[in-house]
């Protein structure tokens, strides 16, 4: 058990999806996976074990925000032994090119959030995506003909912003989408070795305003969870 997960030891498997929402991971493990077994209760953040064409495979909630997201994958990292750590998440896009429902991979992130700068003060720290998990999911989302970009994306600590435009200049640098965890999942793995990819959904459009329905995004956005679990698959650890 950990802080916040009260799985036994060896109950996680090394490759974890992670969602945002608990209610999500749920959606995962009762549609994917074999046998799934809930390994964790503690504050809600439901997670699931079972497997997944034969492979161990597990999925975890880690709630929104950097913050919350880094309590959970430093202990599945260090408690559980984690190895394959993939982000599955709805994100805004910020680019016309980029439309709802689309998939994005993060192959690194930018961020608002100050937990770089109380790591590396006034140098910048590149958060990077796994590159050959980064390889394996696009060649795989190509070949089922899934509407894929890879690229940079935002993970910034606010959903609600004073400015509304402010995203335009993100955008005027290439950058697809915002979300608000990859760049703490990034810098984590690899502090500790280990992979990690953020495999995203567009749930809504800060250029068009198009949105989707919460009901969607906890149970429809199911082309990136073939994804990230079929990259995952036969993995080698790092
Ligand atoms: O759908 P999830 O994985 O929660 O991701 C996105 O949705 C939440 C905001 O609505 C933030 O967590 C953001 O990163
Ligand atoms: O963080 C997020 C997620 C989805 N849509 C947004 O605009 N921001």
């Amino acid at each position: 058990m950990s802080i916040h997960l009260n799985a036994e030891k060896g109950q996680i498997a090394e490759t974890v999806l992670l969602p945002g929402d608990p209610l999500r991971a749920q959606h995962i493990a009762e549609t994917f996976l074999e046998n799934p077994v809930q390994h964790n209760t503690v504050r809600g953040m439901l997670g699931f074990t079972g497997t997944y064409k034969g492979q161990r495979v597990s999925v975890q909630g880690t709630g929104m925000g950097i913050p919350s997201c880094m309590i959970y994958v430093n202990e599945l990292i260090q408690d559980y032994g984690c190895k394959n750590l993939i982000r599955v998440g709805t994100a805004g896009s910020y680019r016309e090119d980029v439309h709802v429902r689309d998939l994005v991979l993060a192959q690194a992130a930018c961020t608002d959030s100050n937990i770089n700068r109380v790591r590396f003060g006034e140098r910048t720290f590149a958060p990077i995506a796994d590159f050959e998990l980064l390889m394996r999911a696009y060649q795989i989302a190509r070949e089922r003909g899934f509407t894929t970009h890879v690229g940079n994306i935002m993970s910034s600590d606010t959903f609600y912003t004073d400015d509304r435009t402010e995203f335009q200049r993100w955008a005027d640098y290439g950058v697809l989408a915002v979300e608000m965890e990859a760049a703490g999942l990034y810098t984590l793995a690899a502090k500790y070795g280990v992979r990690a990819l953020t495999v995203l959904t567009i749930s809504d459009h800060l250029v068009t305003h198009e949105v989707t329905t919460a009901e969607e995004r906890q149970l429809t956005f199911n082309s990136m969870i073939e994804v990230a679990l079929d990259a995952a698959l036969g993995l080698d650890s790092k």
